[in-house]
């Protein structure tokens, strides 16, 4: 048993690349967590995704047994958070879980607007924070000027940042003998009634579901009867362990211990995080409640072979269950038959989801507009939510519409200061701040999201050369002139394209849309009439000429096998496109259609 002042927790926040998973690696591989053979390279990055996109998405946790210096052997839980935007409320869900930060940032780089809202977070949660100065093999270094930075910026000490390479692995006892000194051990009572929160959880096939917990008091051991404050039900406690990271089964768990139950659960919605658990008959006080994620960007996945229904249904089901952030309901489309509407946290959640689906289930998917939550007042004082444009009420019984803002914070080189400024501009944005640190500026932006979900990063990267960082959080509602605009492709409305827009920008919106569309849709036979309309009154028009494209048309000399080759290219094309009407519409251009070029 570890007593309570040899026992540190502690996360590692970091802007995204900045090496957060690298370092954790180190840290394992250094203290001979992991046998040098087994070692992979992102150890905690578990998921496919993860490892191909570099991203970690869900928080890992693990258990580094490391004798330090002065020859006393300690327990270090780590938790590793995820870096990205959308996944901000679990970085403050596992920070809760811990005493202390390791504040890693690039020293070639500098502070990003992650590292601010991740840091953020960690003096919200109190934490005690050691700033590690990473990546300084590399020759574009600068510590001193990334300190200095730190300590403006940020506004905590930096004057003893750690320097390190997680790459070669210098600075990485430094790090540990940190951890241990400079981070508080955690507090507790032993013989307490058990008091534990509810950190983290997830769905194994094999297990049930898997409940992250860090205990405050008390003791929790196997075979125990445990109850969940919130929902009061009550679970028999099968396995108790610790991650190492893979799962290694111990028999309890005390008081500052962080690790695993298993008690039979078949559903992540069971469980709640940031819920107390505390024994069957004993009655603890809560711990402060945590804000439940909210999806705040819903669109619709339909399968492109409607008879691939059944197994999307399937691969949602099971994604959902591991996955509590993520909600879904059954959609029928005119134009696309059944499918789902899926909320998100935000747009990389979808992508991520969405890629999931495709991959592992292998199913092809046509992904409809992003859209956020609007507010409809209804003219008789109701009030109600629209989670698609397709759902929008008749105008004549709407009062007025509030649309959901965000603030947003951007870090950018001066030299790309403007773009970003005409960029949010142009997005309805409404500058609230500008200040300067170093060579670069810090704006903040209070912006409609609804104009940042679909390609605001995208375009934001592509002004600033990709040297520019955003981060956001919702701030409230606002009404604002919004309407629907609805897109009919030879006169039928394909309501997967219609989309809430703001009055003002709607005939810019439209015109691009349609425009767009010319390009994306094959010619057919016959005439087709694009176009974009409010209500009844169409704003933007284009018309796509007849012609059969003859994709052979260039082979001439007749090579038989290369004109084979392309028809059966033209084939496996065919399979991506829906019939609407009679036109066929490829998959692709529900997603491209809504990218703008402003
Ligand atoms: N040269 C050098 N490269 C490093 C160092 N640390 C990390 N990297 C590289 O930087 C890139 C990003 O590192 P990661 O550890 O994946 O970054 P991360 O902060 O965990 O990123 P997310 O998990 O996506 O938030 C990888 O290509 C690493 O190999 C370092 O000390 N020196």
């Amino acid at each position: 048993m570890t007593p309570l002042s040899h026992i540190r927790n502690f996360s590692i926040v970091a802007h995204i690349d900045h090496g957060k998973s690298t370092l954790a690696d180190r840290l394992i591989q250094s203290t001979h967590t992991v046998a040098d053979r087994d070692m992979k390279e992102q150890m905690l990055d578990a998921m496919d995704i993860e490892r191909e996109r570099g991203i970690t998405i869900k928080a890992n946790t693990v258990r580094i047994d490391y004798v330090a210096d002065n020859g006393e052997a300690y327990v270090l839980n780590l938790i590793d958070t995820p870096g990205h935007v959308d996944f901000a409320y679990e970085v403050s869900r596992s920070m809760r879980a811990v005493e202390g930060s390791l504040l890693v940032v690039d020293s070639t780089q500098g502070v990003e607007a992650q590292t601010l809202a991740n840091v953020y977070q960690a003096i919200d949660a109190d934490h005690e924070i050691v700033p590690i100065l990473n990546k300084i093999d590399l020759p574009a270094a600068d510590c001193d000027r990334v300190a200095e930075q730190i300590e403006d910026v940020i506004g905590i000490d930096a004057s003893g940042a750690i320097r390190v390479s997680a790459k070669t692995g210098v600075g990485i006892k430094e790090t540990l003998e940190a951890i241990v000194h400079r981070l508080p051990a955690p507090k507790g009572e032993e013989d307490a009634d058990l008091k534990a929160m509810l950190v983290d959880s997830w769905y194994d096939s094999y297990l049930g579901v898997i409940v992250l917990v860090r205990i405050i008091d008390g003791r929790l051991k196997k075979g125990e009867r445990i109850r969940f404050v919130s929902n009061g039900t009550i679970h028999h406690v099968d396995r108790i362990g610790v991650f190492r990271p893979q799962m290694q089964v111990v028999d309890s768990l005390g008081p500052g211990e962080i690790g695993f139950l298993t008690a039979s659960i078949k559903q992540v919605r069971d469980t709640r995080v940031g819920d107390t658990v505390t024994h069957e008959k004993k009655i603890v006080k809560p711990l402060p409640g945590f804000k439940p994620s909210q999806p705040v960007v819903f669109c619709g996945l339909f399968p492109v072979d409607s008879s691939q229904f059944e197994d999307l249904r399937d691969a949602i089901d099971k994604l959902a269950l591991n996955d509590a952030s993520f909600s879904f309901e059954m959609e029928t489309s005119a134009a696309l038959g059944f499918g789902f509407r899926c909320g998100f946290l935000g747009l990389l959640h979808l992508e991520v989801i969405r890629d999931r689906i495709e991959r592992e289930y292998d199913i092809d998917l046509i992904t409809t507009a992003p859209s956020v939550v609007y507010r409809i007042f209804m003219r008789d004082g109701a009030m109600q939510e629209l989670h698609n444009p397709a759902d929008m009420p008749d105008l004549s019984v709407v009062d007025h519409l509030e649309e959901p803002r965000i603030k947003a914070t951007i870090l950018v080189p001066d030299e790309y200061l403007g773009d970003v400024l005409k960029l949010c501009q142009d997005r309805r944005g409404v500058q609230q701040d500008l200040t300067y640190a170093g060579s670069r500026a810090m704006v903040v932006y209070d912006l409609p999201l609804n104009e940042v979900v679909f390609d605001f990063y995208d375009r934001l990267k592509s002004v600033t050369k990709g040297y520019a960082s955003f981060d956001y959080q919702m701030t409230g509602y606002q009404t604002d002139n919004l309407v629907k605009m609805s897109v009919l492709v030879n006169d039928e409305p394909v309501d997967a394209l219609s989309m809430m827009v703001h009055r003002d920008r709607a005939e810019m919106r439209g015109r691009a849309m349609v425009e767009k569309l010319k390009d994306l849709i094959p010619r057919h036979m016959f005439k087709i009439p694009i176009q974009a309309a409010i209500g009844g009154k169409v704003i933007a028009r284009e018309t796509l000429s007849a012609m059969r494209k003859d994709v052979t048309a260039k082979c001439y000399g007749g090579d038989a096998t290369r004109k084979r080759k392309l028809l059966d290219k033209q084939k496996a094309g065919k399979k991506k496109m829906r019939q609407f009407g009679k036109v066929e519409i490829p998959q692709e251009a529900f997603i491209s259609a809504l990218k703008m070029d402003s």
